[in-house]
């Protein structure tokens, strides 16, 4: 029988997550504790008491359930997978020795929220390559030292934060004396929320402590809290972010439009679509190319950005000099959001995407968004160069594209060979690589709309390019290791751009 789940837990909302520690509670009590702090806008909590037997612990759980009735606040136990089901609780948190964490998964059920706490950046690539679905999120930290927790691992600081933020996909919180007034410090850091023990529990007025957080949480631009505009400590909705994919039609679902508007989704994001062409192509190749009128690119992007509020835009296939000249003008006088662009030029299978005298014009369009992904044999065309055969080289060719087209470049390394697909990101003289275990599976086509459409969702969301690419990356990564079971064609099939579901 498929342990895989028919859909997907609900998503956390982990802006603000309080750890309950019972002595910091005082003669307040937990329940009156977490009462003041839910109501004033905590969006998470964790029963944590070290010192408590089973029995107490679970009557205390179930005190805290029921305070939490009714508010949509998930409680989580600290460290005792037994005692969920006995508190009746939404799931457990373990640290790194308290239990496998597919062990965890295997007792509680598809149905129970998981979070795992990582200490350094190996920690992290060992949770993100964790079968999909096992840990709902990850606890990062402690980010200062504290004295609430005995022993803790070294301090990671806001820069060691960042760098395991950038290493997976999965939601993370920053933990570890996280306060008010230090909130500002992981502005960009990536996460979606902070846990917290003394800040909270120690404050003499939870609720006001509360609303501080939120207002910090805010300007921070950290969590749904800071993307809903809630710093009024109103329960407020998740503000889901729109992106755009100007781009061609694949009818096969795996590349174009379709991979992208998946993608988007997949990550959490509102799709929209403005089509450049349509392709008549099954997984073994294009048999056409019907464009559309530059013109009528241009009313599809005029009409829609009239009315809706974009958050990130990201360009596929053009398909022809003109389109490409249009998109180019609309992208510099039109759109104030950030672009990615996906250069595409040839299929996975070889077929022609883009017409050869439409090369110059999408070098042209390149300077006037964020980020470019070209392939290796995207960038040789764009530099008019043999393709990079080594890592070096390809290193070498990144930094002369960014150069020459004044903006970032990830130049993918699926063609090159090797046991770990490497991609390198080009950023002002800067150089930064992603590696992800090379995924044996024949179902590549796709691959390059997925990737530039998931950093584009995945930028909208945290307004960070190395955090972007860095999840983008891990989450085709997972899309890649859960293909094979779309098998639907004789050709190279699509990702499972839907692998956290089913
Ligand atoms: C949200 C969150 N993050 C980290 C921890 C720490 O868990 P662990 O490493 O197991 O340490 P203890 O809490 O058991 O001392 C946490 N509890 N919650
Ligand atoms: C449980 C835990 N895990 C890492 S740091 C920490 C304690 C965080 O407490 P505080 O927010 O009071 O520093
Ligand atoms: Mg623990």
């Amino acid at each position: 029988m498929s342990t895989r789940r028919a859909g997907p837990r609900p998503r956390p909302d982990l802006s603000l997550y309080l750890v309950t520690d019972t002595v910091l509670c005082g003669d307040r009590g937990v329940p009156a504790v977490v009462a003041e702090a839910v109501a004033a806008g905590v969006t998470c909590v964790q029963l944590r008491d070290k010192t408590l037997d089973d029995d107490s612990l679970v009557a205390l759980g179930r005190e805290l359930r029921q305070v939490l009735a009714g508010t949509g606040v998930p409680l989580l136990v600290d460290d005792r997978v037994h005692l969920v089901e006995p508190i009746g609780a939404d799931g457990v948190h373990i640290g790194q020795t308290d239990m496998d964490p597919v062990e965890a998964r295997r007792i509680l059920g598809e149905g129970a929220l998981i979070g795992l706490s990582t200490h350094s950046v190996g920690q992290v690539r060992a949770a993100s390559a964790l079968p999909v679905g096992t840990v709902d999120y990850l606890g990062m930290g402690p980010v200062w030292a504290t004295a609430t927790k005995a022993g803790h691992a070294p301090p990671i600081g806001p820069d060691g934060l960042a760098a395991m933020r950038a290493e997976s996909w999965l939601p993370a919180v920053a933990i570890g004396s996280v306060k008010a007034h230090s909130l500002a410090a992981l502005a960009g850091s990536g996460v979606d929320g902070v846990a917290v023990v003394s800040a909270l529990c120690a404050a003499d007025d939870p609720a006001a402590a509360t609303r501080e957080l939120r207002a910090a949480l805010a300007r921070a631009g950290i969590g749904r809290t800071a993307s809903a505009g809630g710093a009024s400590g109103k329960a407020s909705p998740h503000r889901v972010p729109s992106v755009l994919s100007i781009a061609g039609s694949d009818p096969s679902g795996g590349a174009g439009i379709q991979a992208d508007l998946k993608a988007f989704s997949a990550l959490g994001a509102h799709g929209c679509a403005v089509l450049t062409a349509l392709t008549a192509q099954s997984t073994q190749g294009v048999t056409g190319i019907h464009p559309v009128p530059a013109a009528f690119v241009r009313e599809q992007v005029e009409t829609l950005l009239a009315d809706v509020r974009l958050d990130a835009v990201k360009v596929g296939m053009l398909g022809s000099a003109e389109v490409a000249r249009k998109v180019a003008a609309l992208v510099r006088d039109r759109v104030d959001c950030p672009v990615v662009l996906d250069p595409v030029m040839v299929s996975t299978a070889g077929s022609r995407l883009l017409a050869t005298d439409a090369v110059e014009a999408v070098c042209a369009l390149a300077p006037e968004v964020d980020l470019v992904t070209p392939n290796g044999p995207e960038a040789a065309v764009m530099l008019g160069a043999a393709e990079a055969t080594t890592l070096a080289e390809q290193r070498e060719q990144a930094v002369a594209l960014a150069e020459r087209l004044g903006t970032r470049v990830l130049l993918k390394g699926g063609h090159l060979a090797g046991a770990e697909s490497v991609d390198v990101l080009a950023e002002e003289g800067r150089l930064r690589e992603l590696r992800a275990p090379r995924v044996d599976t024949r179902n590549t086509h796709g691959t390059g709309c997925t990737l530039s459409s998931a950093i584009a969702a995945e930028h909208a969301h945290h307004s960070d390019w190395g955090v972007a690419v860095g999840r983008a990356k891990h989450y085709l990564t997972r899309a890649l290791q859960e293909a094979d079971g779309l098998d639907i064609g004789a050709g190279p099939g699509p990702v499972h751009h839907f692998h956290p579901w089913w």
